[in-house]
């Protein structure tokens, strides 16, 4: 069985008591509450840069919550006023790391070769990528989505072992879908998940790309997450307004 999981991207979000309230509300909350007993879900918390040791602290070991972070420097130290670079993130004990999102892509221009630079310093630092994706709606209307999304994977990941491709987290997020109220149908996510799911095959295996865990993140909220959820190819969801309320984020774990 593939891993559930549901990451909260809390984006330039937060002030540091609001991080702190928010953070509280969740990991006060039993298993049961949380969702993560039963169906075994993972959540992963990535608050801004600023307040991961400000939540680490409040985490606690009995439940299955993460760390992640939302970005991470592409060169591996040294005079880059302004970066994070992956060792300083580990040594905060964060375990996971977001890439490639849409908003890096379009407003920082970072390219597929960046980002595959920055999973190779994930990976020698010891942290999981969240590894992003995702077409704009001029794409999709030209109807060029799919292979766009492959060569976005195949550029920035195809370049990793098969033991290291097998700890990557993949996040599906159609451009026109995030923070616009517009969700992705249940179908035509499920449509692009498969694909994303034969594409790591063509290169990986089957049994590989099988274990792939492959999220949908586009206005995905309680109303909505249960049938997102529900398709074969859907292994929960990377959410960013809605985390920022500790009920619907809880709501949307338990939608599995
Ligand atoms: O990282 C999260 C995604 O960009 C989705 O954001 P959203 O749930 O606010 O649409």
């Amino acid at each position: 069985m593939r891993q559930k999981i549901v990451a909260g991207n809390w984006k330039m979000n937060l002030t540091k008591e609001e991080a702190q309230s928010l953070t509280s509300e969740i990991v006060g909350m039993n298993n049961d509450e949380l969702g993560t007993n039963q169906k075994e879900v993972k959540l992963i918390i990535c608050p801004s840069f600023i307040h991961i040791s400000t939540i680490k602290s409040l985490f606690k070991s009995s439940k299955n919550i993460y760390l992640g972070a939302q970005n991470v420097a592409s060169q591996e130290k040294g005079a880059y006023t302004g970066e994070i670079s992956a060792a300083m993130l580990s040594s905060y004990q964060v375990e996971y790391v977001i890439i490639g999102h849409s908003e890096r892509r379009q407003y920082f221009k970072e390219s597929n070769q960046e980002i595959a630079q920055k999973i190779d310093l994930i990976f020698a630092n010891k942290m999981l990528p969240i590894f992003c994706c995702g077409e704009t709606l001029e794409l999709r209307e030209e109807g060029n989505h799919v292979e766009f999304i492959k060569n976005q994977i195949s550029e920035s990941l195809f370049h990793l072992s098969a033991s290291e491709f097998e700890k990557v987290i993949v996040a599906y997020e159609p451009i026109w879908a995030i923070g616009t109220g517009k969700t992705a149908s249940s179908e035509q996510a499920q449509e692009i998940h498969a694909e994303i799911r034969k594409h790591i095959s063509s290169k990986y295996g089957k049994e590989i790309a099988d274990k792939t865990p492959i999220l949908y993140g586009g206005s995905c909220k309680p109303s909505n997450a249960k049938e997102i959820f529900a398709c074969p190819d859907v292994d929960g969801g990377l959410i960013g307004g809605a985390a920022l309320k500790s009920r619907d984020f809880v709501e949307i774990a338990k939608s599995f």
